[in-house]
């Protein structure tokens, strides 16, 4: 996957103002940034929803607008605040979108690994919020997706459910699937990823693997991203 100085406005603010990156296959990729930075927005334009002004996106050799018939079936998406109808039941919502692909993975044994079993006839608006986020994750991985982009898929989850979508996500990567995230959990990014991508004010100000950005271990990954995204200090007279 490609951005190559995408800009991105909602009227005439720049969300995403000239950013950068290169995703390699097979790998676990970390977008990091302070709130308001620009992570969502640059996910949802390799997903097609957001139109750039400019710049380039290519995911899977496509263009996320022009090609968008062809490319979703190939890739899952996790959107903060996915959400669904109101009514529909956590199982009948994943056979659904299950269906819709063709070759999905197993759904009890998908369920079972979420926890989703005892919630799984419960309607969507009475998912307590850790249920619906594991909904969610599950929603973009059932269908064996080449890329998965995941915004802060284990917010609100417990650590018995953080645990296992991370497990799961290795398992993802283990299979080829090439996965990008977006989180606020240090710990999580250090864990997870091959590549870790410092986004601050729409665009992308330091890269590298979790051994490098930490000088191997030396510094926590939250200290150096601390220290890469201080607020200017402000003059006290
Ligand atoms: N639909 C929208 N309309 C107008 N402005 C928006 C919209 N979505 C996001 N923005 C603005 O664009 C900027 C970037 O938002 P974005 O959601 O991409 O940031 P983020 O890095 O994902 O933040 P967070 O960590 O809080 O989720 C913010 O200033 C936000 O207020």
């Amino acid at each position: 996957m490609e951005i190559d100085n995408l800009v991105v406005r909602y009227g005439e603010k720049a969300a995403v103002d000239g950013l950068s990156l290169t995703v390699t296959g097979g790998t676990v990729t970390s977008v990091l940034g302070p709130n308001g930075a620009g992570k969502t927005t640059t996910v949802e334009s390799c997903e097609g929803f957001r139109r750039p002004e400019s710049g380039r996106v290519r995911v899977l050799g496509l263009d996320p607008i022009a090609d968008h018939d062809e490319l979703m079936p190939r890739i899952g998406v996790m959107l903060q605040e996915g959400g669904a109808w109101s009514g529909v039941r956590a199982l009948e919502m994943l056979r659904y979108v299950a269906s819709l692909h063709t070759h999905p993975l197993d759904i009890p044994a998908l369920a079972e690994r979420l926890d989703l079993g005892t919630c799984g006839r419960t309607p969507y608006r009475r998912l307590s919020g850790g249920q619906k986020q594991r909904l969610s994750f599950a929603l973009a991985i059932v269908g064996r997706p080449e890329i998965a982009f995941l915004d802060e898929p284990t917010t609100g989850l417990d650590p018995h459910g953080r645990r296992e979508i991370w497990q799961l996500i290795r398992d993802l990567r283990d299979d080829g699937v090439t996965v990008v995230l977006t989180t606020h959990a240090m710990d999580e990014a250090e864990q997870l990823s091959d590549q870790v991508h410092v986004v601050s004010a729409g665009k992308v100000i330091a890269s590298g693997t979790p051994d490098t950005l930490t000088e191997h271990g030396t510094k926590s990954l939250e200290d150096v991203y601390l220290a890469l995204t201080a607020p200017p200090r402000r003059e006290h007279k």
